[in-house]
């Protein structure tokens, strides 16, 4: 489902004189549907870097990232816009917050962008937010004023609430209580269940230990000085 190959990336400082950063050569990795897959490394080595390649954000000139059959290295902005209505998710690590716009509607909305009845997308929305503890008083809130955890957990819950085919998950228990940790990690056994591909950066170990079949190290993708 997610088949990366050869991918490489610079970063050229326009307000630094133009110095050029190689920060990755011959990335490579594959993962099948009901797998999930650790990317590991030191900090700095590219893991954030790889995953904002294959949501689309940072641009790939180099090599080729292919998810569910749409290759993305190079693809057009609406290719990628596509791509992540229809099968690709990605539960960051902080959620952006919009004000005035109610909890239980902003985990609600990816359905309810697919065109599904509001009242069945609120519902789930409803449940989502049951089992991950948030307090029911806060459902009717904007989460511009809940602490970090309560906040990740809306994020969780709006990143979960559809049945993606592809997960990237970016260390999505940090900041978690233990009881709240181990709902996510019982969501993420969920979705590998139903067949979901999940790409994801767990710092926690056990976490890891917990969802993950295979470890990516992507220091091993970090560029020679001498190719530098
Ligand atoms: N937008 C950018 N412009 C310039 N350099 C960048 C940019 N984004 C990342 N880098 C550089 O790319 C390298 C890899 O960074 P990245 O954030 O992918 O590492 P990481 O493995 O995710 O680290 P951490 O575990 O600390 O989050 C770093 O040297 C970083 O400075």
């Amino acid at each position: 489902m997610i088949e990366i190959a050869g991918v490489g990336k610079q970063f050229v400082l326009h307000n630094q004189g133009g110095a050029v950063l190689p920060v990755m050569t011959g990335a490579s990795l594959s993962v099948g549907a009901g797998e999930c897959v650790a990317l590991v490394g030191a900090s700095g080595a590219g893991k954030s870097t790889l995953m904002r390649m294959i949501w689309g954000n940072y641009r790939c000139e180099e090599g080729s990232i292919n998810v569910a059959g749409t290759e993305l290295c190079r693809a057009a902005p609406r290719v990628v816009l596509e791509l992540r209505r229809s099968t690709l998710g990605y539960v960051s690590q902080f959620l952006r917050v919009i004000p005035r716009i109610p909890t239980r509607q902003i985990v609600a909305e990816p359905l309810l962008a697919q065109g599904i009845d509001e009242d069945a997308a609120l519902a789930k929305a409803e449940g989502l937010l049951e089992r991950l503890n948030l307090p029911q008083r806060l459902w009717s809130l904007s989460p511009t004023t809940f602490s970090g955890g309560e906040q990740q957990r809306v994020n969780i819950a709006r990143g979960f609430i559809q049945d993606w085919p592809v997960m990237l998950l970016d260390e999505p228990t940090a900041s978690l209580d233990a009881a709240n940790r181990a709902v996510v990690l019982d969501l993420i056994l969920e979705a590998k269940a139903r067949g979901a591909a999940i790409l994801g950066i767990f710092h926690d170990a056990d976490a890891r230990a917990a969802v993950c079949d295979r470890e990516v190290d992507v220091t091993g993708f970090t560029p020679t000085k001498e190719a530098a």
